[in-house]
């Protein structure tokens, strides 16, 4: 077959266009391949649509163009078989999405059914410069309500959350000495991995995981547990445990500037002299967000209607709370601020 330069030109201005105006139909489609496991069926060999079809239990038609959707994706999930049209193998990313994968919690939470109506009506925030979604979708007043009424959303919320902390232990553990604290505390710790994975590298250190009872009435078999450190359930707009340290991953980036001042002071209110505060977040660096950096800006502003913060956005919030950065961090994932209270 001839292609002419009126096709290419054609091919490209297609090209532009999918890679804009079709992110929802892939979130979704995504949300659907999860559900039903298929890249846990590719993982121990390639296969045909009809045996992934019996093994997922949908209809086979259906099932080859699922499959064949993302092996023509860029960053394809599966290769199929030129060939053998028809058969499908694994990629080193559909692995990261099978039971065991170090994606899989993470790619449910952002393709959830949640998610996808929270962010419906997303141009409507645009427009306002206000989110109402939590309000809106669900008739509760934040989105942290949401964990309230739907029990799998929370579980599956704290879940994607450790495999998170999982993803970035060994960078936060390997930078900062934490030996020299009597006692540290994580705020809105969650699953409780950081502070017990501190606690075991500093068995002289004991640590406290602070966050909603909502949160932390989850099944102590499925959370981890050093006998040096203490679940403390309570909200950090009233009060926190005493400490010399305290850790706030990925928190501030939930939160309007107004409300972060109010976390800091309660720190503020409780912190021991010469003590430090650890915020581990993203900075953004103007001259080189990245896609994912933007993204979670973005999702920041429809869900909980707060963002992610630049340096000089970071420097402004903490020296109105009486805090000083003593030291900046961009090579740890998340970045790292140090702060210290002023005097
Ligand atoms: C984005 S998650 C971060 C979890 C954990 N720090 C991590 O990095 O994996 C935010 C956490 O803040 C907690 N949180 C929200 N509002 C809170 C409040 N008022 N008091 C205490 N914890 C709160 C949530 O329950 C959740 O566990």
């Amino acid at each position: 077959m001839q292609v002419n330069e009126t096709s290419i030109e054609i091919n490209k201005s297609i090209e532009v266009m999918t890679n804009f105006v079709t992110g929802h139909l892939q979130s979704r489609m995504f949300y659907f391949i999860m559900k039903h496991g298929f890249c846990d069926i590719l993982e121990d060999g390639a296969k045909h649509y009809t045996e992934v079809a019996k093994a997922v239990n949908i209809n086979e038609n259906v099932c080859y163009r699922v499959l064949r959707y993302f092996s023509a994706t860029p960053n394809n999930l599966w290769v199929e078989d030129k060939e053998n049209i028809g058969t499908f193998r694994k990629t080193t990313s559909s692995s990261m999405f099978t039971k065991s994968g170090k994606l899989k919690s993470i790619g449910e939470l952002q393709t959830h059914d949640v998610m996808y109506k929270l962010i419906e009506c997303l141009p409507d925030t645009l427009e306002s410069g206000k989110s109402n979604a939590p309000q809106t979708v669900f008739n509760v007043d934040t989105f942290w309500d949401i964990f309230k009424e739907n029990k799998e959303y929370k579980n599956l919320f704290t879940h994607a959350m450790r495999d998170c902390t999982d993803l970035e232990l060994k960078s936060v553990l390997n930078r900062f000495d934490f030996s020299k604290f009597k006692t540290i505390v994580d705020i809105g710790g969650s699953h409780g991995l950081l502070i017990n994975s501190i606690v075991e590298k500093n068995s002289k250190v004991k640590g406290i995981n602070f966050d909603m009872g909502v949160i932390l009435d989850t099944p102590s078999e499925q959370r981890s547990h050093n006998q040096n450190v203490e679940y403390v359930s309570g909200n950090f707009f009233e009060s926190v445990p005493e400490a010399d340290a305290y850790i706030l991953k990925h928190i501030l980036h939930n939160w309007s500037d107004e409300d972060c001042s109010r976390i800091l002071k309660t720190i503020s209110k409780n912190i021991r002299k010469g003590g430090q505060v650890f915020v581990f977040e993203t900075v953004i660096n103007p001259k080189s967000c990245t896609r994912f950096e933007v993204f979670m800006d973005l999702l920041m502003m429809q869900t909980l209607n707060s963002k992610e913060r630049t340096l000089n956005e970071w420097k402004h919030l903490f020296d109105s709370a009486g805090f000083r950065v003593e030291s900046v961090h961009d090579d740890t994932r998340p970045h790292c601020l140090v702060l210290t209270k002023k005097e």
